[in-house]
């Protein structure tokens, strides 16, 4: 359910395991290179096309490409920014049969950016605008300049209209800004060795079991939704909770009115309600204000021991005693699974600003509190203590509405409640809830408000 995630160094390594293996570094080069040219030829009419490589081996893959093309009957240019500089980068250049020319002024309307990789430097900033400016960029294994292992953009600003990954899925493929800049990605296996425990993976669609005819309301999981003032948030939770495929949902709070849907619980706040032992996550947060009977509900939640999701207003209430995070998360009980769901805002309370390396900063909030922590956003990243990280699919940007959050709040509580049911560890399981709710987001369309997500939820699990 996820794809393996490596960073310019874990490929280099990768890479060094074939070439370990006795594969040679020209054979590897021709294996890329002819892939990126399938790849490319899969989606792209034959068209006139100008291959502008660089001096390092992504260069190196570019006069392959160029080559490949070229056989295929496209009308092929090739120009260099500098000659080549690497042994296997300088044999497929002379195996390339065309002219090569100096980069030109004139930009032409198709270019493979073959200029730099994962070797690369930030661009010089003429060279950007110019990438920039060219109505349709295919790019080799990334696009040039942008960071490879922080998806910083590096003084680049257009997408590409391809993006080849080649050999491996990094980060600049996968995190904001860097993966809404490679456009489309096609990844081209050329037989690197993948460990499915890379330290970072994107989220694939998840294997979720169905109920069969041992299931009952409780083995599909309880959650607990503790609800606040704003009773609309918790109630999106706890029917968010509902629609991914919990078998019993409570909501505990004040006064909560009845009505639609029928099928939720609803009792008043005491504590005991958080002694049944059949509870197998809580959310709290979503709706939660200030007071002081929110703040004894958040410590009764602490106090559990299943797994608790904190969102919204949990995190605002957290972030007033910040560097007692980890003892007030989960004391001495390093086994207790606490999640937590800050946007950006909320991130920066808790943290401090996120900064250009989101996945980093993220991982160092895990690391310090000794909980999962998602950092939402158009490609949401979840850390967890060891390091190990997931990196969701490049969300719908109408998510950003209100509402939507409490909505994730609440497909986390069930997948966490859920977790040994479907063989999930607790990441896998937030990692599920993620691409259900982008999925659940993608259903729903354009215009969409966070109740429509509700009803796309349902369609969404039927689908993973
Ligand atoms: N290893 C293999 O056999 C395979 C690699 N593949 C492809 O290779 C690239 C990575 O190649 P590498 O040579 O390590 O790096 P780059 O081609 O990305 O760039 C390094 C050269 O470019 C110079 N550079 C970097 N940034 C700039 C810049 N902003 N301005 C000018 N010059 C720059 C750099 O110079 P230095 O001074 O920094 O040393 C190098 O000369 C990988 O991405 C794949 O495309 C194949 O995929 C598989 C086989
Ligand atoms: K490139």
């Amino acid at each position: 359910m996820t794809s393996p995630v490596l960073t310019a160094a874990e490929t280099r390594a990768a890479e060094q395991a074939l070439f370990d293996a006795g594969i040679t570094p020209v054979d590897l080069m021709e294996r890329a290179g002819a892939g990126a040219a399938e790849a490319i030829v899969a989606r792209f009419p034959a068209q006139e096309v100008l291959v502008a490589c660089g001096p390092g081996n992504n260069g190196g893959d570019g006069y392959v490409v160029a080559r490949h093309l070229a056989e295929r009957g496209w009308p092929v240019r090739v120009a260099a920014l500098a000659e080549p500089a690497t042994d296997q980068a300088r044999a497929m250049r002379a195996q390339w049969a065309g002219p090569v020319e100096a980069m030109p002024a004139v930009v032409p309307p198709l270019v493979v950016d073959a200029l730099f990789g994962i070797g690369a430097r930030a661009l010089d900033p003429a060279l950007a605008r110019w990438l920039d400016t060219v109505p349709a960029v295919i790019a080799i294994d990334q696009p040039s300049g942008i960071d490879t292992d922080t998806g910083a953009a590096r003084g680049r600003a257009a997408a590409a209209a391809l993006t080849v990954a080649l050999g491996a899925l990094k980060p600049v493929h996968a995190i904001m800004p860097g993966a809404g800049l490679c456009g489309p990605v096609a990844h081209v296996p050329i037989g690197l060795p993948l460990s499915e425990r890379a330290m970072l993976a994107r989220i694939a669609p998840p294997a979720l079991r169905a109920p069969d005819a041992t299931s009952n309301k409780y083995t599909r999981g309880k959650v607990v939704v503790v609800a606040g003032a704003m009773q609309g948030a918790a109630f999106l939770a706890a029917e968010a909770a509902q629609r991914s495929g919990a078998g019993y949902v409570e909501l505990v709070g004040d006064d909560v009115p009845f009505g639609a849907p029928f099928a939720l619980v609803r009792r008043a706040w005491d504590a005991s309600v958080l002694e049944d032992k059949r509870i197998g996550a809580v959310v709290i947060g979503p709706g939660l204000d200030a007071s002081d009977t929110s703040r004894v509900r958040l410590e009764a939640a602490l106090a559990i021991a299943c797994p608790v999701v904190l969102d919204a207003g949990a995190l605002t209430q957290l972030a007033s005693d910040k560097d007692a995070l980890a003892s007030r998360l989960r004391g001495d009980d390093r086994e207790k699974v606490r999640l937590l769901t800050p946007h950006a805002g909320e991130f920066e309370r808790l943290f401090g600003p996120v900064g250009g390396d989101p996945l980093a900063a993220v991982r160092a909030a895990a690391a310090k509190t000794g909980a999962l922590v998602l950092l939402k956003g158009a490609t949401s990243i979840l850390a967890a203590p060891d390091g190990r990280a997931l990196v969701g699919p490049i969300a719908s940007p109408w998510l950003s509405t209100a509402g939507t959050g409490d909505v994730l709040a609440g497909v986390c509580g069930t997948m966490l409640a859920q977790a040994a049911w479907h063989g999930f560890d607790p990441l896998e399981a937030v990692g599920a809830a993620i691409w259900l709710h982008a999925r659940a987001a993608e259903l729903a369309g354009p215009a969409l408000i966070a109740d429509d997500l509700l009803w796309s939820l349902k369609r969404a699990v039927a689908k993973a």
